[in-house]
């Protein structure tokens, strides 16, 4: 019998192991492992289907594609506490052959069942369903598949044709089959994010999606499974990216301080308050509202990605280990277009996709324009 601890409905504790088919662990592990819960493995849609609801509380379910890492954790340790003590936490570990586009990016995608269990089971897992290729699709390829739309042909849509449409066709698939009341996904994957808020409110899926901040190494780097394919020095490149989207956030925040200080500093327009503030000889005040005056509407958004491209330009033009750039985007969260120079408030997201040697990276990071500090 697996246990979790994670109180009296925790339906893994009433989930016999003997039921659940055994993984290639070696009893050495297993014992090693013995003081983590570990979470009843599921391999089949009947499993899961046989896995009791918690009476009186929710089910929530993070989906993965395994090789589970602190982000991951992160998620699950976010669903145990929106599930409670007595509610129950279901990890979907699946790496889905139609999100894929190049074969090799799907035959080197790690797989690592027995270190998932362990990790999933110490972030306050119930249960990890982990169905094969031919329990999800029993028909080979499915026919009809769900479209992802405009929103899906822009960034990662356009860098990978048909990847949002097979990300979503199996996300529909896992959440009919895992029944959750709510359902998280990482804001690392904010196009994705967005486009299953999309599905579930267009399509009406009767679950509450939620999203969880990146989680970022020490130095910045978003952490992602494909990480373990750099190399220390394509590694210190890929900095880069985080670099280049703090860079621009400290901008954007330094330029609307700025802004502030001139409003603060003497009411009326960028250009006015300048002059009657030169006349006053308040002379810093008066270089702060002209920098505000000149700076819009124009400025924002371009002074963002203009300080974003120059971080990622220098790593393109490293001699060794250099970035190549796929793209860099200001766009508005709700379908992904792109940002107007003149936009002056309002939610926006910098997205950042770059290959450094053979990995292929994705980040972003949510900005605020107008925002008052
Ligand atoms: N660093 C992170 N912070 C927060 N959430 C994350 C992070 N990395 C992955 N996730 C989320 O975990 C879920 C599963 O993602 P997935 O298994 O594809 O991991 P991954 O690290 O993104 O892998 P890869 O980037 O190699 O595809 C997704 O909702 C994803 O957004
Ligand atoms: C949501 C998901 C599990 C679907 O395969 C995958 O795209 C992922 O891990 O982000
Ligand atoms: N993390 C998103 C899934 C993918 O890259 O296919």
């Amino acid at each position: 019998m697996t246990t979790t601890g994670n109180g009296p409905q925790d339906a893994a504790t009433t989930t016999p192991r003997a039921e659940a088919p055994e993984t290639t662990e070696s009893a050495d592990t297993r014992s090693a492992k013995a003081s983590t819960p570990t979470p009843a493995l599921l391999r089949t849609a009947a499993e899961l289907d046989a896995l009791p609801r918690p009476a009186g509380a929710e089910r929530v379910v993070v989906m993965t594609m395994g090789a589970l890492h602190e982000g991951h954790a992160t998620l699950v340790r976010a669903a145990r506490q929106a599930a409670g003590p007595d509610g129950q936490v279901v990890v979907t570990v699946f790496v889905n052959p139609l999100q894929f586009g190049e074969a090799a990016d799907l035959d080197r995608y790690p797989r690592t069942l027995d270190a998932d269990l362990a990790t999933a089971g110490a972030a306050g897992a119930d249960a990890v369903f982990a169905p094969g290729v031919d329990e999800v699709y029993p028909g080979g390829e499915p026919q009809v598949r769900i479209t992802a739309g405009p929103m899906g042909e822009r960034l990662e849509g356009a860098s990978r044709p048909g990847h949002f449409d097979g990300m979503l066709t199996v996300v529909a698939k896992l959440l009919h089959l895992t029944r959750p009341d709510e359902a998280l996904y990482g804001q690392k994957d904010a196009q994705q994010l967005a486009l299953i808020r999309r599905m579930v409110r267009d399509l009406n899926f009767p679950v509450r999606i939620t999203g969880v901040p990146t989680v970022r190494d020490a130095d910045g780097l978003a952490l992602s499974s494909r990480n373990r394919f750099l190399s220390p020095q394509e590694r210190h490149t890929a900095l880069a990216l985080s670099h280049a989207l703090f860079a621009a956030r400290d901008r954007l925040a330094a330029q609307q301080a700025l802004h502030e200080r001139a409003l603060a500093t003497a009411p009326g327009s960028g250009a006015d308050r300048a002059a009657g503030l030169n006349r006053l000889g308040e002379a810093r005040a008066a270089a702060d509202a002209q920098a505000v005056a000149l700076a819009r509407p124009n400025g924002a958004p371009a002074a963002v990605r203009a300080t974003a491209r120059a971080i990622l330009d220098e790593a393109a033009a490293r001699d060794r280990h250099p970035l190549v750039l796929d793209y860099l985007a200001l766009v508005d969260p709700a379908d992904f277009t792109e940002i107007p120079d003149d936009r002056e408030s309002g939610d926006a997201i910098l997205a950042v996709a770059a290959r450094v040697g053979e990995t292929r990276l994705i980040d972003n990071i949510p900005l605020t324009f107008g925002a008052l500090t």
